[in-house]
């Protein structure tokens, strides 16, 4: 089961995240990066080989693809709010590119 990040563990998790694209979502407890690919069949593998990692790992992004991006925003329902899961998942994706 998730847990909330606290204020204390959230930074170690977060930081580096933040130094490679992604931001904190205005008025939400969540993470969002804007990948841009070639074209959108670059996109959309992506976006399949993410989706393979989101489903063995049960956590799943809220994301919108048109053409050659991708907007992804990480949050996780269960605890209203960010997870290590969201951190694990986003450090993944960055790893897909
Ligand atoms: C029932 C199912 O295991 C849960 O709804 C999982 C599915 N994927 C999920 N994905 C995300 N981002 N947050 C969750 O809390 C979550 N919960």
């Amino acid at each position: 089961m998730s847990e909330k990040l606290s204020e204390e563990t959230r930074g170690p998790l977060l930081d580096p995240l933040m130094r490679n694209g992604w931001h904190m979502v205005e008025g939400r407890d969540a993470i969002a990066k804007m990948f841009e690919f070639e074209n959108f069949v670059d996109a959309f593998g992506w976006m399949t080989r993410a989706a393979i990692w989101a489903e063995k790992w049960n956590h799943h992004p809220e994301w919108r693809n048109v053409y050659n991006r991708v907007e992804v925003v990480l949050t996780t329902h269960d605890v209203d709010g960010l997870s290590a899961q969201d951190a694990k998942l986003a450090r993944k994706m960055d790893a897909l590119v």
